[in-house]
């Protein structure tokens, strides 16, 4: 399985950038988005920032013992953005002014000899792979054998007489024995691969990581982890995965910051033939809720249309919403894999960072900093000969399929376009998946990770 991460290039330390980008509350009637150029900020780093009024926001747990009962939301101020009418009709012109800066990365401020764990990440998306163990049924079949090793950043697949090596930034092997030298554990594969990210995140950047790779491969192990659902387990127990390690990192991160009020609400959905469905919000009747649209907004880019937002305070609540999602997400049996994902899901986080400025002795001043994280599970591609696929099994293969060709057809166009400094068509809207993401793509030149995983 491949595991990609959308990352930043080593951004400019900031310390003072919330201090330095303040806006009076008096023009928060609906968000803006502000740049500044204080003399304190280097001009390669000025911040986009949303300003949100300051007010508590309602934390929905699921009551994981009975129904889930979703009470209504509290919604985020770009929530009401776009769900107001009069004001989604066109671009306000608080957006019309606002200039779009990257922040850059300063190639210089690395010192030599002064590595960090974020210097390796001197590309704007970072791949990794890990090779899972074969499991006990490849292990009772003679015909399968093991053809992939991994050596360094070096995975070598040997087939018959010929042998092929690939080279990518991380490269993980698990092994069936967690005590078999150079094993790589959930914690692992988290701390030298994902942990640059949350990093990322509180200095203000959009993250996203998706992991691809063929059915069965390990995707949503390494994703998610097994067993998540148990509340009361231990949070960093080998099996827990990317997902809920990432969130508890923030939370433990925003716990420990008294000076910044941090607020975390996540989100959670599914892309299924197609069709979004929200794996966090069920009918009373504990059926799946309509499918939700996807619009785009002229700033904001693409966004699926009354999708539930959930504060979430501790990582209790995290794995009550997690088992609330993992329950309502779409699954089956296949050749490849017993437990497939029959669908792409969408993980978001968005972290908003609230820092009050007693400094001008004004207590409506705030100044928030406010980062989207997105986690995707791609569904396996899968050879429907192998998958023995029939009926909805088979149409969901080729829906995969499909959208995965296309996300395939998304990332030529932009190498392409890149590679040849044009601005040529891309299909991001030849699926779902790929017009969702289409900001994310954008970001990738500044923040992104992508995992690939292999059997
Ligand atoms: N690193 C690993 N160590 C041990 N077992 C693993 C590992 N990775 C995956 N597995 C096991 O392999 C099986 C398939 O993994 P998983 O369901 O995550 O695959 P997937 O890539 O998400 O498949 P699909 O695309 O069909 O959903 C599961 O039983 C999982 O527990």
């Amino acid at each position: 399985m491949e595991l990609s991460c959308l990352k930043s290039i080593n951004p400019a330390k900031e310390e003072n950038l919330v201090n330095n980008n303040i806006v009076s509350n008096e023009k928060l009637k609906t968000p803006v988005r502000t740049k500044h150029t204080s003399g304190l900020l280097s001009d390669k780093t000025s911040v986009v920032q949303f300003c949100t009024p300051k007010h508590l926001k309602t934390i929905n747990t699921p009551n994981t013992s009975t129904k889930f009962n979703i009470l209504p939301t509290t919604r985020t101020p770009i929530k009401r953005y776009f769900s107001d009418q009069a004001l989604s009709q066109s671009t306000p012109d608080c957006f019309n002014i606002v200039h779009m800066e990257t922040p850059c990365c300063k190639i210089d401020d690395i010192v030599a000899g002064e590595q960090t764990m974020y210097e390796g990440e001197s590309s704007n998306l970072t791949v990794g792979i890990r090779i899972r163990p074969l499991n006990s049924k490849e292990m009772n079949d003679s015909k399968i054998t093991s053809v992939v090793r991994g050596n360094g950043q070096n995975v070598i697949v040997e087939c018959e007489s010929a042998q092929h090596t690939f080279t990518y930034d991380h490269c993980f092997v698990s092994y069936h024995d967690p005590h078999t030298p150079g094993h790589a554990s959930q914690e692992v594969v988290f701390h030298n691969m994902v942990l640059p990210l949350v990093q990322n995140a509180f200095e203000g950047y959009n993250v996203c990581l998706f992991a691809y790779g063929q059915t069965g491969s390990g995707k949503s192990y390494s994703l998610m982890g097994t067993e998540l659902t148990q509340i009361g387990t231990m949070p960093f127990e080998e099996k827990v995965g990317i997902i809920p390690r990432f969130c508890q990192e923030i939370l433990i991160r925003a716990r420990n910051n008294l000076q910044i009020e941090t607020t975390v609400e996540i989100s959670y959905f599914e892309i299924y033939n197609e069709k979004i469905h929200d794996l966090l919000a069920s009918t009373s009747s504990g059926s799946k809720k309509a499918p939700l649209k996807v619009r785009e907004h002229p700033v904001f880019g693409p966004y699926v249309v009354d999708l539930s937002q959930h504060c979430v305070q501790n990582y209790k609540d995290l794995q009550a919403w997690l088992k609330v999602g993992n329950s309502q997400r779409a699954t089956a049996a296949t050749g490849m894999n017993e437990k497939s994902s029959r669908s792409h899901s969408i993980f978001s986080i968005i972290l908003t960072q609230t820092h009050s400025d007693n400094q001008l002795d004004c207590k409506s001043l705030d100044a928030n900093r406010r980062s989207k994280i997105n986690l995707v599970d791609l569904a396996g591609s899968e050879r429907l000969s192998q998958t023995s696929a029939t009926g909805d099994r088979l149409r969901e293969g080729v829906s995969i399929n499909k959208s995965l060709l296309t996300l395939g057809k998304v990332i030529a166009s932009l190498t392409e376009n890149t590679n040849n400094r044009k601005q040529g068509f891309v299909p991001y809207r030849e699926s779902v998946l790929t017009w969702l993401l289409k900001g994310d793509y954008i970001n990738v030149h500044h923040t992104g990770k992508a995992f690939h995983a292999v059997s």
